[in-house]
């Protein structure tokens, strides 16, 4: 029987888990809390993250790392990006040699600036060549109702991108493979930034003209950073880019964009932080963006101010007025 560990019982985590063991797969979550474990596996039912949703008799829940690794034909690693090195190590000593490592978190390390795939192949470098990066449109609570999602899966090879997409795969979730490797984690990363951006405009009753001329600006921008950092271009406009966009900054189930919608109504970043157990992506990959962004020498006057925002307590609408003075600009300056 095919087995298959996932890392991290957070939303997505629970989420692709849930797919897994629907499709008869026995799949293991794990949990760094026993407690939290042990309540999931009695429960049959992630009530932090996902309430109301039934766990099938072929996903267990637990909180030894050894049983959610050993033998399995793949494992999803899924912990918030901060987090994963940490994890990996945990993962180290049980890990297979035939094992396919698929990376379903976005974000970028802030302290090495390397991606998720990058981490994973410095922590487990005998599995470099089985590593894959899971990316898209993929709202948590829509994917584990069952409703239509598409996804891409992009891997260094060809093989291992299929054979993960073969597992992952089901009648709701349609998975698009690639080779760009670095443009579907940035992709992925990135437009965490723009979803706290665009939920800002609304939070700020700014319409529907600011918000579209917001996610624009943003794609622009973050493609002018995954480009420098090696993305093909054309990964923007797929599930990854601008798909993942449309999702998180048109949903209020995204928990980025409605970052952006309290920190409008004058909360403060720590009060907000206090307030929930999930993980905003974009406040971590806001700080990778802009030393990223260095390194490359791209401008990217929306991160700058967005970063200023959260971490300095610059008022949302005077950030905007700043962006709208800029210098004009040709539209295409700096993109291609
Ligand atoms: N939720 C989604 O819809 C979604 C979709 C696609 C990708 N993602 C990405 O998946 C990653 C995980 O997000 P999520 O939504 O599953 O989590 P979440 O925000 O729902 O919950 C956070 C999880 O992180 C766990 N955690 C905290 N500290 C940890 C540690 N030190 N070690 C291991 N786990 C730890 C918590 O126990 C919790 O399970 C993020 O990078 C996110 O961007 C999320
Ligand atoms: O809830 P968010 O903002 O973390 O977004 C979740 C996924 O990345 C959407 O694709």
């Amino acid at each position: 029987m095919v087995a298959v560990g996932v890392i991290g019982s957070g939303a997505w985590g629970t989420t692709l888990a849930l797919l897994l063991a629907r499709k008869g797969i026995a799949t293991t979550l794990w949990d760094h809390q026993a407690a939290r474990a042990q309540e999931m596996q009695s429960q049959r039912e992630n009530k932090m993250f996902l309430p109301g949703i039934t766990f099938p008799e072929t996903l267990c829940v637990t909180a030894e790392i050894g049983e959610a690794v050993r033998e399995k034909e793949m494992l999803i690693l899924v912990t918030p990006s901060q987090r994963m090195r940490e994890n990996l190590r945990l993962v180290a000593p049980h890990l297979g040699s035939e094992t396919l490592l698929v990376s379903a978190s976005k974000g970028v390390e802030i302290e090495s600036l390397k991606r998720m795939s990058e981490v994973i192949a410095e922590e487990l470098p005998e599995s470099a060549g089985r590593i894959a990066v899971l990316s898209g449109p993929n709202l948590s609570p829509e994917v584990a109702r069952e409703k239509p999602t598409a996804a891409v899966i992009a891997s260094q090879s060809t093989e291992v991108a299929i054979a993960c997409r073969d597992l992952l795969t089901t009648r709701h979730l349609r998975i698009y493979t690639s080779d760009d490797v670095v443009g579907v984690e940035l992709g992925g990363a990135l437009k965490n930034i723009i979803a706290i951006g665009a939920g800002m405009t609304e939070g700020l009753e700014y319409g529907d003209n600011a918000k579209g001329a917001f996610i624009t600006r943003g794609v622009a921008e973050i493609a002018r950073l995954g480009i420098a950092a090696g993305a093909n271009p054309m990964t923007f406009v797929g599930l990854a880019g601008i798909g993942d966009l449309i999702a998180t900054c048109a949903s209020p189930l995204s928990r980025n964009q409605r970052l952006g919608r309290r920190l409008a109504a004058g909360e403060k970043l720590d009060d907000i932080l206090a307030s929930t157990h999930s993980v905003a992506e974009g406040i971590y990959i806001t700080r990778a963006a802009l030393k990223l962004a260095e390194r490359f020498h791209v401008e990217m006057p929306l991160t700058t101010k967005l970063s200023q925002i959260l971490f300095q307590g610059l008022d949302p609408h005077k950030a905007v007025l700043e962006l709208m003075m800029r210098d004009p600009k040709n539209e295409r300056e700096g993109i291609m």
